[in-house]
């Protein structure tokens, strides 16, 4: 992982009236780096991948993209892929028809609809309409649209959305493969879980502000001692429980729906 930075924002700051959705945000994420963005609902993390797309525009502040200031330069657009409504799709196309489109809009190759469709896992739904589709194969949809054209930087909202665990697991090893080929990602979640397991480094918000910046390895450090001074050991012991739950879970789950590696 070089230190070049991929995706940098200063003073980031986004007010609806009197709500400062976002707050002052300085970020910056590394090339090959996966960034986890953690906050509660309403902390602000939409709004943020709003703005590092150029979808709306910031009350102040700044951001970059590969370098280039965003609003001035939409080239760097398709070097990024990005998912920011989860499950967004044209209801009455199929899952190839929609995914071929975003095909021909990026100018992305051929075979890069069965690629995505492939390692998205949606074999056996590619000729089902976009909107008769589960909520977690839309989901799965909008990620498969999201890295059909090998983007370099992907931006996620929330990419576990609606998933099972198993669909969980799948999209986390997917996103890891992605990120050690030299994919940079940048995600939110609300889920300390999620990014716990998968972001190099993690930013928490809170009301629009970034409240602590730490690898995933201090987290989990903090978070152990957190759990160690705030629960009771039968409080744990139930947490290990469900943890050994989920465990089973993904054991019984038949290979054909284990992720491919
Ligand atoms: N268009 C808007 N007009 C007014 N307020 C808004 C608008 N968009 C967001 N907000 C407010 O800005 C704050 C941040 O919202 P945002 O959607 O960015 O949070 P979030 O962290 O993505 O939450 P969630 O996980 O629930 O999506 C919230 O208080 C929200 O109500």
């Amino acid at each position: 992982m070089t230190t070049e930075a991929v995706l940098r924002t200063e003073s980031l700051t986004k007010h609806y009236g009197r709500v400062r959705a976002v707050d002052g945000l300085d970020l910056e994420v590394r090339r090959g780096e996966i960034y986890g963005l953690l906050g509660r609902n309403g902390a602000g993390k939409t709004t943020t991948i709003r703005m590092l797309l150029g979808l709306i525009r910031p009350t102040s502040g700044t951001v970059q993209v590969f370098g280039h200031p965003i609003g001035y330069d939409q080239r760097w657009l398709r070097r990024v892929g990005f998912l920011v409504e989860s499950a967004t799709a044209y209801p009455n196309l199929t899952v190839a028809e929609n995914l071929d489109i975003h095909r021909r809009l990026t100018g992305a190759a051929r075979s890069s609809v069965a690629e995505a469709i492939g390692r998205l896992r949606l074999d056996d739904y590619a000729d089902r309409r976009a909107g008769r589709l589960s909520l977690g194969n839309k989901q799965r949809l909008s990620l498969a649209r999201a890295l059909l054209h090998a983007p370099e930087l992907l931006i996620l909202d929330e990419p576990a959305n609606g998933l099972d665990p198993a669909g969980i697991v799948e999209v986390r090893e997917l996103l890891r493969e992605l990120a050690a080929s030299g994919v940079t990602v940048f995600m939110s979640s609300h889920l300390l879980a999620e990014v716990a397991h998968l972001a190099d480094r993690i930013g928490i918000v809170d009301a629009g502000r970034l409240v602590e910046e730490a690898s995933r390895h201090e987290l989990a450090t903090r978070a152990r001692a957190y759990v160690r001074d705030a629960f009771t050991e039968a409080e744990r012991a139930e947490a290990l429980i469900t943890a050994d739950l989920e465990r089973y879970f993904l054991a019984r789950t038949a290979p054909s729906e284990r992720p491919v590696r």
